[in-house]
């Protein structure tokens, strides 16, 4: 029998093809990437549930939800990314937020979600575009604190997947964002008061506003690449732990981790790795049994991002 469910889970930066590693690690990454579209290919998805975080530009804290459906969604283009209307199902969306509220899980649902690289980035690379395939849009806060426990992400992606498993479709849960990695994106907690203001309210950025910002970010890779930088090294065995745990579908593994640890140990933006969690807590529930047929690893600081690729499927 072919396998009704599958994930794939890929780091995303805006700096790819802004700042590049060496061209051998390059290729490494392409080969990984390569592979992952292929398998995506053989999958044929007829649906994408698509975990992904968001940078400023969607969520804000005026009110700021841990985790947001969306039934409509529009992509902002920052860093070069494609702009526009993703082609989200509604149905399917309607569907799973309904499916998910049912088992329990409170979810904000938004019927016109603005979103960034962090949703437009895996659509582009793994499909050719934001409007190629049925897709629903599932935010998960991994920016801005205060975040909840781990163990509701993972239930989160628990209902998501018993929803999706209901729907009778073959279901990609595609996670993006992380792993270690600690860009310098603002904090509101002490924050001077026009970036606070900035972060609470949301008003979109002026074009050279917004480019002011993504050469901070392109800069801030350069320095990293070079080793002069105060952020946060990039933690190898931080994220391989994490890539072992959902290997071997580990999965409650993740509800010991603390906020404070894995901002410690992974970098303010480490949190991203709450989408990974969520698909494969969707996997698992969707397939029972779950396999990682391909895993891709690398410390990337010219994209400051631990960067891994993997693709998996329900037996
Ligand atoms: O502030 C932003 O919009 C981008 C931050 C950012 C930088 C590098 C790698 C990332 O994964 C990331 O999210
Ligand atoms: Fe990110």
């Amino acid at each position: 029998m072919t396998a009704t469910a599958a994930a794939v889970g890929l780091s995303h930066s805006p700096l790819i093809g802004k700042n590049d590693p060496e061209p051998d690690v390059l290729a490494r990454v392409d080969q990984a990437v390569d592979k992952a579209r292929t398998f995506v290919r053989d999958f044929d998805p007829e649906l994408v549930v698509l975990y992904a975080p968001d940078h400023y530009n969607g969520f804000f804290y005026k009110e700021m939800p841990p985790f947001c459906l969306a039934t409509e969604a529009h992509a902002v283009g920052d860093f070069g990314s494609q702009a526009g209307r993703l082609s989200v199902d509604p149905d399917a969306a309607r569907d799973l937020a309904q499916g998910v509220l049912d088992r329990g899980i409170d979810l904000t649902v938004s019927a016109r979600m603005t979103v960034d690289h962090g949703f437009a980035q895996p659509l582009e690379i793994l499909f050719g575009g934001i409007d190629r395939v049925p897709v629903v849009p599932v935010f998960v806060n991994g920016v801005a604190t205060p975040l909840g426990p781990v163990a509701r992400i993972r239930a989160l992606g628990t209902a998501v997947g018993e929803a999706a498993a209901a729907l009778d479709k073959r279901v990609l849960f595609l996670a993006s964002g992380g792993l270690s990695h600690d860009p310098p994106v603002p904090v509101l907690d002490g924050a001077p008061p026009r970036v606070a203001d900035a972060l609470i309210e949301g008003r979109p950025p002026t074009p050279e506003q917004r480019a002011k910002g993504e050469q901070r970010v392109v800069q801030a890779g350069r320095d990293y690449a070079a080793g002069s930088t105060a952020m946060i090294p990039i933690n190898p065995a931080w994220d391989n732990l994490l890539l072992d745990h959902l290997e071997r579908g580990e999965l409650a593994e993740f509800d010991s981790w603390t906020v404070e640890d894995m901002g410690k140990q992974g970098g303010g933006s480490a949190h991203e790795v709450r989408a990974w969690i969520a698909a494969h807590a969707s996997l698992a529930a969707a397939s029972g049994e779950y396999e990682m047929t391909s895993r891709f690893y690398e410390a990337i600081p010219a994209w400051i991002a631990g960067f891994a690729v993997t693709t998996a499927k329900g037996r």
